[in-house]
């Protein structure tokens, strides 16, 4: 027998798991399950690549297993494999050492501040050893697959291990790898067949190789009326990861039923896509789109809807880090093959491999509805009725996939009947037509009857309307649709694109009229001026476009925005209107005041805007009705 003292480096990293820098000290099951498929990963690959380890198949190498037999009395776990194994030389380098590059570098950045630590460990991965979070002893026994002699590695996780040659009962007969751990008081948690079995299914359910659970069962006896208990081994994973499989041979019943399986839900998805990229980053995605919007889809604190897979082991499900928010209703999982095992949430966000996966799952998922769009429009159909508004999201917060997303998103518009997209509205738009044009800030039928869209039912010309809360602040984030420009119909320059010849003249009839309706209105407004879009109102409210609107001034004072400067709309006066051809031919007229604020106050209104001051706006409107009955 020989003793051993670990190194350095491993005693380094001991004693920082042991004291406690997990919080789950479950994940010791994972991690050890997770060590026994990969042995398995790479003994599968041997005997199919090399003679002589194929010659041994079924004679020295046994079906590829995973067994763990608890000793409820005796709280000893075994977790057992029939993998590659590993020899003398072999215990020493692996769970004596740690070999990797870069372990110095990672334990000086320790900072001894356990929760800053626990962040760095997740990156660097603990492995093996997180089995002393939940023992103080622990045996391994291993046969290396070819070779004859099992070697015993012991260790209480404190300096170092022993090691010998096993004899009698502890050698094995075939290759593979046990390990037996002594549970101690931390541990003892873990000395019940029903929690393993639930630690296996929450982490291990998709791990290739079937894993089997040897322990003590009760079962009710009815006729007995007292429950009985029985050793059992049962299977306790399902042991296929089902996205490893080709798409040629999974059908649309295993897809769906996958799919319950991780979410719980009911109803059939709408779609998933499915996707294994191979090349310098290797890993796989199903994603899924629920037929029903998540319950929490506008909530602060929903739950993301990914699963992050490392290698077919079960890492984490409720990360916000896996998608943008806008796609947060995206369910499935991401499955890859260069992610540290022990990756931790804050990791995950500055991971470079991580970032690569979700731009590229976002482009894919993208171009997937785009192709859904374009194809089947009646299948696209209830995917818009669910998700267009968070689709509106992403137009505001994915710089990068901004044109993607417009072409994906949905409008109701002045000429189509339910909902069209920007392209058609771009395909219809009329010879002369200088831009596209949408009008926000108020209800479906308040935007249609907005005195701002006469000019553009005169001219033809089809106009967006925003109804959605969120449609002004995402639209004024966007000033254009490909070449085409995107206008406000209330903004300045949709009024430049609307001029006709005639204007000029009109505005030096109006000037001085104008001029005195501006001096009476004072500080409420930045400008009065003659409008080129009214055909029936006589005035309306506009603003510039680098200026929020007065709606959306609203929504920012809603928010809690306290600091904004006073708005200063500017008013437009319709110069063919009655009432403005009446209050020319006669400027001395007593009236001109009661009027100015009331072509004001109805445009404030008929933007959605509550008057300031509305007693003063009725005390005019009834001086002003009074005089005309
Ligand atoms: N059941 C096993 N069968 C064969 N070799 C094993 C087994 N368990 C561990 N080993 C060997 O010990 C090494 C160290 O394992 P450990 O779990 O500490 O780290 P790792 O698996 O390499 O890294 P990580 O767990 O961070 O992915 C493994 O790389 C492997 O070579």
């Amino acid at each position: 027998m020989s003793k051993q003292q670990f190194q350095t480096e491993v005693s380094q990293l001991l004693q920082l798991i042991v004291h406690s820098l997990y919080s789950h000290p479950e994940i010791f099951l994972r991690e050890l399950i997770s060590n026994s498929s990969d042995a398995l990963d790479k003994l599968r690959h041997l005997t199919l690549t090399d003679d002589k380890l194929k010659s041994l198949v079924g004679n020295g190498i046994d079906a590829p297993r995973i067994d763990l037999t608890l000793d409820e009395e005796n709280k000893t776990l075994t977790i057992s494999d029939t993998g590659i194994g590993m020899n003398e030389e072999d215990l020493v380098a692996h769970l004596g050492t740690i070999a990797r590059s870069g372990t110095k570098n990672f334990l000086a950045q320790l900072s001894g501040d356990a929760k800053k630590d626990s962040n760095l460990i997740g990156q660097f991965g603990v492995g093996f050893y997180s089995v002393f979070m939940v023992s103080d002893k622990v045996e391994v026994l291993s046969r290396k697959a070819g070779e004859d002699k099992t070697f015993k590695w012991t260790s209480d996780g404190k300096t170092g291990f022993e090691l010998e040659e096993a004899t009698g009962d502890d050698a094995r007969p075939t290759a593979g790898t046990t390990v037996l751990i002594h549970l101690n008081e931390e541990g003892a948690q873990y000395a019940s067949g029903y929690r393993l079995q639930e630690i296996v299914k929450k982490y291990s359910n998709h791990i290739a190789f079937p894993i089997f659970l040897t322990y003590e069962k009760s079962d009710w006896n009815a006729e007995k009326k007292e429950s009985e208990k029985s050793r059992v081994t049962e299977q306790v994973n399902a042991a296929s990861a089902m996205w490893q499989r080709s798409r040629s041979e999974l059908t649309d019943e295993d897809y769906k039923e996958f799919y319950k399986s991780i979410t719980g839900d009911w109803e059939d998805p709408l779609f998933w896509f499915h996707t294994r990229a191979e090349g310098t980053l290797e890993y796989t995605t199903l994603f899924y789109i629920p037929s029903k919007a998540p319950m929490d889809l506008y909530q602060a604190d929903y739950k993301g809807g990914i699963k992050l897979y490392v290698k077919r082991v079960f890492i984490m499900d409720d990360s916000k880090e896996l998608l943008p928010p806008y796609l947060r209703f995206v369910r499935g999982i991401i499955d890859s093959e260069d992610l540290p095992l022990n990756v931790s949430r804050e990791i995950l966000q500055q991971n470079k491999v991580l970032t690569s996966i979700k731009t590229a799952s976002v482009k894919k998922i993208l171009s997937e509805l785009k192709t859904i769009a374009s194809n089947d429009p009646e299948k696209y159909a209830p995917f818009i009725a669910e998700y267009n508004r968070p689709l509106k999201e992403g137009i505001y917060g994915d710089f990068a996939n901004r044109d993607a997303l417009l072409d994906l998103v949905r409008f109701k518009t002045t000429k189509a009947d339910g909902l069209t997209s920007l392209a058609e509205v771009k395909g219809r738009m009329q010879p002369d037509q200088k831009a596209l044009y949408f009008i926000t800030g108020g209800s479906e039928s308040m935007l249609r009857n907005s005195p701002l869209l006469e000019i553009y039912k005169k001219k033809g010309i089809e106009v967006l309307l925003l109804d959605d809360d969120i449609d002004e602040i995402v639209f004024s984030s966007v000033p254009k649709y490909g070449d085409l420009d995107l206008k406000a119909v209330n903004s300045a320059t949709a009024s430049e694109d609307l001029k006709d010849e005639t204007a000029p003249e009109k505005s030096e009839e109006l000037k001085p009229l104008l001029e005195k309706i501006k001096a009476m209105l004072g500080d409420a407004v930045k400008d009065v001026r003659a409008s080129s879009r009214l055909a029936d109102s006589p005035s309306v409210i506009v603003s510039d476009e680098d200026e929020p609107s007065a709606r959306m001034r609203q929504m920012m004072r809603a928010m809690g925005q306290k600091e904004l400067p006073e708005p200063m709309p500017t008013l437009e006066i319709n110069p063919d209107h009655e009432i403005i051809r009446k209050l020319l031919t006669d400027p001395s007229n007593s009236r001109v005041e009661d009027a100015a604020w009331l072509l004001f106050d109805q445009a404030l209104l008929l933007e959605g805007v509550p008057l300031k001051d509305p007693a003063v706006f009725v005390q005019r409107l009834n001086r002003v009705l009074n005089q005309s009955i």
